[in-house]
């Protein structure tokens, strides 16, 4: 008879119910009738990860016996998401699960919703390095993702009269059933102290450090399952604890917060993620954290690696590491410290397995951005460090000066310590001196780091420097947000391969004319709107209409992506309206979505204008409905996978040279979407993808840009010159979108005429223009869909597997090492 399939790991819709019932009794300890909507989600979740489990499994005896050269990505954020449905996807199990639920008369959709994403991101940074996560397992190829286990991720955010308010995220109240805690798979994290030097049994003259205070770090693990494959990767997140977690000796003398101090001190270091996707200064728990989830991490490379392959002299073979930004910087630092301090070894073969270990991607040229850490605050708190700092800063200016001869303004620009002011730290340098590849995120950023913040660095080391531009990882943004797009590119393709062959997107080209095709596309768009606008409706109580143009503006909210530029266009078709009730105008939808750093006053100031905006709009009985305003609160990975594929329009309006990559802008583009933007990051990689006729550009270039402010650029000339742009920025000093408090706004009205760091009222006529286009492009449905149609055949390239076969080929040296398939 027909073997039966194991309950616990068996895909079919019977195997499913099966489980789905045994894991809400024996795991939740519920049956139907008293099970809450989280019980239902549990079950649900655990059914999916015993699937996940038994690949896992598979994959770590793989990996460990073939001592596969490993990835380990160093990233201090993982923008995940909600897990259940991108894992019922990666299964292939989606359609047994929604019919197994079916039979259980279980609500699938709410089942869905009721998981808590882990925010463990502020934005693009993060979201990437867990596309890139998604990516690695699809493509086979072994690796680490390890970062912190934030107790509080990134807030939520509640719009209260049209102010955000943050909400803190505590996304673990009620457990995580993706993670599996490894209280075995702990090391000591120390701070503080001092060094001192002694001489070792062949009577080397060695450094020990002698902290003031170690904590540990333990592992909390997620598996990451790939797409159509059964390779299974890591994701392996620290938690701070004390070592000892009660002092007893002070609870006896009754100090009972003595007792449990080192515990409070301790836990604070993974406790919360910084809400910022800027640096602050000087934020010594912030240091913490990334020592402490980076000492972690390599302790745990350097015992994995002594536990398989050894000797320790070809780590750098086992491992290759991936700095994701300068947050892991000190990565170099540490490993310095344990080969020199704990494995004995000399400075130049450490320096080498050093040097060969790391790569560095920059994400951001924001001069604030990039991240310098007070030689005070190191002296103090990583002491071991600093003196390994200096080393390899003199070792590195000795190279400096013999290949630049006398050029002492080099020497100084170059250096990892900043003399200017309080000596710092430069953490860009130190990654750049530690790493032997380093690469931008998108054609332009990648040129814009040769040409400018590490110029001196191209200049030594051309080699070093390359670009991999950005992708986005197809599964969760078109297959889980946007299903009836995934079904019918399936048809289109035969099967579900497209979503690990992102280039068969293209058999979409040669329907982009044909009406029945058209109808079923423009079909897809209007539902999806409708999703979006029934929950909009139910969240803010705006009422969107399908038949608008939806006009999307969602990301991080902050001056260089213009989202005022995107108000005065709003204010400037108000007031044609006002002026001209029958104004043949397009109807829109302006919808926003974007957190703003807590600190971020300004930031913080739009969301306020936009809402005020909002409320003014759509209660205007002149504009009756033409246009609506609209803020979606809580913009976080759940939540865009409900606008991407309700967008018809994806506003990419930062100031040209401004935005690294984006990868939004490939989200909204694979899904249909067309873009209004300018020559900044990955738009113009995309506009060159789908064709210049596809795309609505506008504004200056970035060597425009560059050019227009070195010969002095003077915003108000633009205020004074344009009578339209002076009416929209008079309009809102007027009061009319506060009540009447003429002051509210002038913070952002003043920078604005008087300062404009980001150009806003340069670019404003060409942008308003540029909405022409748009809105006359969309009055004729025909022209839309196609340019919609091939926008998506266009957006192979953009896959996050693209950009991560290119560091696999190009920077990583590594193989895929498929696991067999256990079905
Ligand atoms: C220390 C605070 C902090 C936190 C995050 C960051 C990130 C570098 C900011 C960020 O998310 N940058 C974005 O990275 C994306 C992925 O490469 C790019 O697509 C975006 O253009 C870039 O703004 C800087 C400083």
């Amino acid at each position: 008879c027909e073997p039966r399939e194991p309950t616990r790991t068996g895909m079919s819709k019977e195997a499913l119910k099966q489980a789905y019932i045994d894991n809400l009794f024996f795991i939740q300890g519920r049956f139907r009738e008293v099970a809450t909507p989280h019980d239902l989600y549990m079950a649900a979740a655990f059914t999916a990860r015993d699937r996940l489990l038994e690949r896992w499994v598979r994959s770590a005896q793989l990996f460990k016996s073939s001592h596969a050269r490993t990835v380990c990505y160093l990233s201090a954020e993982y923008l995940l998401g909600p897990h259940l449905a991108k894992t019922l996807i990666n299964l292939g199990i989606t359609q047994a699960a929604r019919e197994a639920a079916e039979e259980l008369e279980l609500d699938f959709t709410a089942v869905l919703e009721e998981e808590e994403e882990p925010g463990l991101g502020n934005g693009g940074l993060g979201r990437l390095a867990a596309c890139f996560m998604d990516s690695l397992a699809t493509l086979r190829i072994p690796a680490i993702g390890y970062g912190i286990r934030y107790e509080f991720g990134i807030f939520d955010q509640r719009i209260e009269d049209g102010w955000q308010v943050e909400v803190s995220d505590n996304w673990l109240r009620n457990g995580n059933p993706w993670e599996i805690p490894r209280p075995k798979i702990c090391f000591p994290v120390c701070y503080g102290g001092h060094t001192e030097r002694y001489r070792d049994a062949d009577d080397q003259w060695r450094t020990r450090w002698v902290p003031a205070m170690v904590i540990q770090g333990m592992a909390y693990d997620t598996p990451i399952l790939g797409f159509g494959t059964d390779n299974v990767n890591l994701l392996r997140l620290w938690k701070s604890e004390a070592a000892e977690s009660l002092d007893f000796q002070a609870f006896n003398i009754g100090d009972y917060y003595g007792a449990v101090h080192a515990k409070i001190e301790a836990e604070t270091i993974s406790k919360i993620l910084y809400p910022n996707d800027e640096p602050e200064a000087g934020k010594e728990l912030r240091l913490k954290q990334q020592y402490f989830f980076v000492s972690c991490s390599i302790q745990d490379m350097i015992r994995l690696h002594l536990n398989t392959v050894g000797p320790i002299e070809r780590f750098d073979r086992k491992f290759v590491a991936q700095l994701n930004d300068t947050h892991p910087a000190l990565a170099i630092a540490e490993l310095m410290r344990l080969l020199l301090d704990e494995h004995g070894m000399d400075w130049e073969q450490a320096w080498g397995i050093t040097h060969r270990t790391f790569c560095y991607t920059n994400h951001t040229l924001l001069p604030e951005a990039l991240e310098t850490w007070p030689v005070a605050l190191l002296e103090r708190l990583l002491p071991r460090h600093l003196e390994i700092i200096y080393e390899i800063n003199q070792r590195f200016l000795d190279q400096v000066r013999i290949r630049f001869f006398a050029d002492d303004a080099r020497v100084a620009r170059m250096s990892l310590i900043g003399e200017d002011g309080e000596r710092q730290v430069r953490m860009a340098h130190l990654a750049v001196v530690g790493s032997h590849q380093v690469n931008g995120v998108a054609e332009l950023h990648s040129e814009l780091v040769r040409t400018t913040i590490l110029r001196d660095f191209h200049d030594l080391w051309p080699e070093r420097f390359t670009n991999v531009t950005n992708g986005v990882s197809p599964r969760r943004f078109i297959m889980v947000s946007n299903p009836r797009l995934g079904r019918l590119i399936s048809e289109v393709c035969g099967n579900t391969s497209w979503a690990r062959d992102l280039e068969q997107l293209r058999r979409l080209e040669e329907h982009a004319d044909d009406p029945a095709f058209q109808a079923r596309w423009r079909e897809i768009k209007s539902a999806a709107k409708r999703d979006l606008a029934d929950w909009m409706a139910a969240r803010t109580g705006v009422d969107l209409d399908p038949v608008q143009l939806f006009d999307v503006q969602a990301k991080r909210i902050h001056e260089y992506k213009r989202q005022h530029l995107n108000v005065l266009h709003i204010i400037r078709t108000y007031q044609r309206i006002k002026q001209d009730p029958n104004h043949d105008l397009v109807p829109r939808a302006f919808i926003f979505g974007g957190k703003a750093a807590p600190g971020y006053f300004a930031a913080k100031l739009l969301i306020k204008l936009i809402n005020a905006v909002a409320e003014v709009i759509n209660h205007d009985p002149e504009v009756n409905g033409t246009i609506r305003v609209a803020f979606m609160p809580d913009f976080n990975v759940k939540n865009g996978q409900r606008l991407y594929p309700a967008a018809d329009l994806s506003e990419q309006i930062s100031l040209a040279g401004k935005e690294a990559s984006g990868t939004g802008n490939m989200k909204f583009s694979m899904n249909g979407a067309l873009t209004i933007g300018t020559l900044d990051g990955a738009n113009i990689e995309i506009r060159r993808a789908v064709g210049e006729e596809n795309f609505f550009l506008f504004g200056m270039d970035a060597e425009t840009v560059a050019h227009r402010q070195a010969e002095g650029y003077r915003p108000w000339d633009h205020y004074h010159g344009d009578p339209e742009l002076r009416a929209d920025i008079d309009l809102i000093n007027s009061g009319l979108f506060s009540h009447g408090d003429t002051s509210l706004f002038r913070p952002l009205t003043d920078q604005l005429v008087n300062h404009d760091p980001f150009m806003v009222l340069a670019d404003y006529r060409a942008y308003l223009e540029a909405q022409e286009h748009v809105s006359s492009a969309y009055r004729d449905p025909a022209r839309w869909t196609r340019m919609s149609i091939l926008n998506v055949a266009r957006m192979g390239h953009f896959s996050s597997d693209r950009a991560i076969r290119e560091y696999a080929e190009r920077i990583w040296a590594v193989e895929p090492l498929p696991v067999e398939s256990g079905q």
